[in-house]
């Protein structure tokens, strides 16, 4: 760990109350060509929940367990907390940072996949901060996590505990936030969900069928984006004669907005439409085993440069 001075937990940020809705949602979607019908659906979705979004309290939770994981395997370095679209703001991070005499960072991501939206614009945000801040430190990104048994192994267990609250013969339906077709990396993106949701499966469910689907579309309706969507998988899984389902966000490690509204409202009410029982597999979270992996990637990357 002596290579690193510091560990920033790099996030997407979220509102916290009614009057930051709208301007988060004007951070999050500048210059990507979002419908403004669209936005004004999901404006609501942040309204229902008090204009709140789960996201920075979980953020907080996961600090403090990497906090107590530091302090348990004596590991002494200070943990920073940035997001992309909402305060604390990365930029802002960086530059108490370097405040504090950090030279060299590693960065943990609330995203474990490769892909542009995954993983590359996360090196945007990165790249764009230490712009802002002059000497800013330098600051390392962890590698991609979707292969590791510390985010694997909770949603394994999750998995199981859904399938234990239907009955029997539920299909276990992994889901992942979709993206455009276009998108740089998007093959990557596909094949390390296909990775994660077949090592999921085998441990929670072995030979048994599972699926990989999609939700949270957005973009303009002409645009191709990676499907089948949760909802329209519901349906054809009720004309297969399947009647309970177990899903399983595999693309997100909390429970943030997409999971707390697109699958525990939207895709619920549409199960319970169609008579399937449905259950939601909890996400890694504050798990002690999830809030381990920034330490072993640290070691692993400061053992890199000897
Ligand atoms: C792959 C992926 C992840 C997983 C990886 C990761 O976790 O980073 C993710 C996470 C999240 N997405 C979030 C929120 C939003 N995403 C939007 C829009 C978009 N997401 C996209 C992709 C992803 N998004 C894309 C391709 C767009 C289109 C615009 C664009 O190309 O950028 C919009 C605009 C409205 C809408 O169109 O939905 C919002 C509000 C929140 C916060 C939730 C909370 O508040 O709890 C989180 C964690
Ligand atoms: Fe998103």
């Amino acid at each position: 760990m002596t290579s690193f001075d510091a560990l920033l937990l790099l996030s997407f940020g979220g509102p916290e109350g009614p009057d930051d809705v709208v301007p988060f949602l004007e951070n999050v979607t500048r210059g990507r060509n979002i419908p403004r019908e669209r936005l004004e659906e999901v404006g609501e979705h942040y309204y229902l929940f008090g204009g709140v979004s789960p996201i920075n309290a979980l953020c907080r939770e996961l600090i403090s367990a990497i906090e107590a994981d530091f302090a348990a395997h004596g590991v002494g370095l200070p943990v920073y907390w940035g997001n992309r679209n909402w305060a604390p703001y990365l930029a802002d991070t960086v530059r108490q940072m370097k405040a504090d005499g950090i030279t060299r960072a590693a960065a943990f991501v609330t995203s474990a996949y490769s892909g542009y939206s995954t993983n590359d614009q996360y090196l945007e945000d990165i790249a764009r901060a230490r712009d802002e801040v002059p000497d800013a430190p330098e600051i390392v990104k962890l590698p991609v996590y979707s292969d590791r048994p510390g985010f694997l192994d909770p949603f394994a267990d999750a998995a199981r505990d859904a399938l234990g609250r239907l009955p029997e013969g539920a299909r276990l339906v992994f889901t992942a936030h979709s993206v455009p077709l276009s998108q740089p990396n998007r093959e990557l993106y596909v094949a390390e969900l296909e990775e994660a949701a077949r090592a999921v499966a085998h441990q929670a469910a072995p030979g048994k069928p599972w699926d990989l689907v999609y939700q949270s579309r957005s973009g303009p309706p002409s645009q191709p984006w990676l499907e089948p969507q949760i909802d329209d998988h519901l349906e054809k899984l009720h004309g297969e004669g399947v009647r309970a389902v177990a899903a399983v966000p595999i693309g997100f490690v909390s429970d943030h907005m997409e999971v707390k509204y697109d699958l525990d409202v939207e895709a619920a009410d549409r199960a319970a439409e169609l008579g399937i029982a449905f259950a939601r597999a909890a996400t890694p979270g504050a798990d002690p085993r999830f809030a381990a992996l920034p330490r072993e990637l640290l070691a692993e990357a400061a053992g890199e440069r000897g």
